[in-house]
């Protein structure tokens, strides 16, 4: 280290800091010695990863000085495996500007000349509602939220980009949900993966040594592949069966048209990487998140209670939940940000590579570093969330009741490069939780040996690298029946 340099955990040479660390490494850097750093850097090994720890670091960086911010870190095993670099999440300069830009807009627009996402969503919750009863209550039998919930969700985004709920019509993707359940459900101990991607030059110009990684990661390796050809596959059908320009149907359909007037930025590997992104992005974060809300109200009736009364008062119980109720359900939208808080879901943020060397809170970040964001850090440091250990809505809520947001919540990041499914997993969160919370009331399973504290700690890491509670089963009821 020179001098300057922000505080470290300690290091040795060659191991750097890893003989220190701790996981999980979110946790790790929150302890005291570091909670009010605003800038730590780690040696992972042979290199450094930088971690900014207090919400005016991230915006000292991401949005004082957001453009030297707008890097990723850069892959080997997709222009390996693909021929292309990136899609959305990893893309760089032209192409993320180009990806994201379209992506917002197609998003933002939904409609695609059908329905909305609001109508796609009440659809789903409908359908959940269905399945919760039939395989739930019916059969007497709590159900794993894991593919109830995922199922759910990632039908949102199958009608948005494929035009169809293949999550429940199509027996190919079975199999692909199979996979992303199999990517989400992966014990991932975050710092060892971390060190791995840090030394990716190295394996790059050793060839011995990248033929043992790519071995060691066959099996991520495969699971990718096999998504980019059912990706492909979508690709064709639509092509042969192309709408007009004016109303595309769906994400892809919009892509498409893009294609025709520029077939190298819109080439089909990258469209299918981009369409596996939002995959990626946008439903293991959403699932995993209701996932959270569940326990979280099991462990605090009052809050649950307190919700229902509200639903009750402004919907009542004979129709759904929509969003024109949001506007009048201002404990329901308090309860969902207290939910982001504590479930701090995407816990170190996705990592942005600096393009020009910066000064981050008096420290020098160098060009080409790499750069984490404690979510976990901001979300409970006791300067914005006193007694931050608490479920208390009422911190996002006025002296009228009224919900008010805080800026210092940073679940979906903040500045240019921050999550581009925002406002579709904002509704996501309030149609379904508002939805389930009218219909049903929820248990633990009674055959559950585990607190409800040992399956948030969730030691064996499940949950494929974000923050998820460990498996578990919940025991749905009707909320009429049982009051
Ligand atoms: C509760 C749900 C979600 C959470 C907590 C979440 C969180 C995040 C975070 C923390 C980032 C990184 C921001 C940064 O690098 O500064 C991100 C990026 C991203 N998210 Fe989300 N996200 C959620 C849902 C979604 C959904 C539903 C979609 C898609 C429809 C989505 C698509 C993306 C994409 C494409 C990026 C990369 C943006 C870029 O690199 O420009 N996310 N998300």
């Amino acid at each position: 280290p020179k001098s300057g340099d922000p505080p470290n955990p300690g290091w040795y040479p060659l191991v750097g800091s890893l003989p220190f660390l701790r996981e999980p490494l979110e946790e790790f850097l929150s302890e005291k010695q570091f909670a009010k750093q605003p800038v730590v850097v780690l040696y992972m090994g042979l290199e450094k990863l930088y971690c900014l720890n207090t919400y005016e670091a991230i915006k000292d960086a991401f949005i004082s000085q957001g453009d030297k911010f707008l890097g990723r870190q850069q892959t080997f095993i997709l222009p390996e495996l693909t021929g292309e670099k990136a899609g959305i999440i990893l893309s760089e300069d032209e192409q993320w500007r180009l990806y994201r830009r379209l992506s917002l807009k197609t998003l933002r627009d939904f409609g695609f000349g059908r329905q909305g996402a609001e109508e796609i969503i009440l659809g789903e919750v409908e359908e959940l509602r269905s399945r919760i009863e039939d395989q739930g209550i019916q059969a007497g039998l709590p159900l794993d939220t894991v593919p109830l919930l995922s199922t759910a969700v990632s039908n949102v985004i199958c009608q948005m980009v494929f035009g169809t709920r293949l999550a429940s019509e199509d027996p190919e993707f079975g199999r692909v949900l199979e996979m992303f359940q199999r990517i989400t459900q992966s014990q991932n101990n975050r710092t060892r993966s971390m060190v791995f991607q840090l030394h990716q030059d190295y394996y790059v110009k050793l060839k011995p040594l990248l033929r043992l990684v790519i071995a060691l990661r066959r099996k991520q390796i495969n699971i990718f592949g096999e998504l980019i050809k059912f990706c492909r596959k979508q690709l064709e059908k639509h092509k042969a069966d192309l709408g007009s320009p004016e109303h595309p149907r769906d994400y892809i359909e919009a892509f498409l048209h893009q294609q025709a007037s520029n077939p190298s930025e819109f080439n089909d590997v990258r469209l299918s990487l981009a369409v596996l992104d939002l995959f990626i992005a946008g439903t293991d974060t959403t699932s995993q998140t209701l996932r959270w809300a569940i326990l979280f109200l099991i462990e605090n009736p009052e809050v649950e209670k307190r919700l229902v009364d509200e639903i009750k008062r402004v919907v009542g119980s004979d129709r759904q939940v929509t969003m024109k109720d949001k506007s009048q359900l201002h404990y329901t939208q308090a309860v969902i940000d207290e939910v982001n808080r504590m479930a701090c879901l995407a816990q170190l943020g996705v990592a942005h590579r600096c393009t020009e060397t910066a000064k981050v809170c008096g420290y020098e970040i160098p060009k080409d570093a790499l750069v984490l964001f404690n979510i976990f850090n901001v979300h409970n440091s006791v300067d914005h969330f006193p007694q931050p250990e608490c479920f208390q809505p009422e911190r996002h809520l006025d002296q009228e009741g009224r919900y008010s947001p805080d800026e210092h919540l940073v679940t979906f990041g903040i500045g240019k490069r921050a999550c581009l499914g925002e406002s579709l997993a904002r509704m996501e969160l309030f149609l379904f939780l508002a939805n389930l919370v009218q219909r049903f009331t929820f248990r633990l399973d009674p055959e559950e040996t585990r607190t409800i504290a040992e399956i948030k700690a969730n030691p064996g890491h499940q949950g494929g690298g974000i923050r998820a509670p460990a498996v578990h089963k919940i025991q749905f009821n009707s909320r009429c029946e049982e009051e």
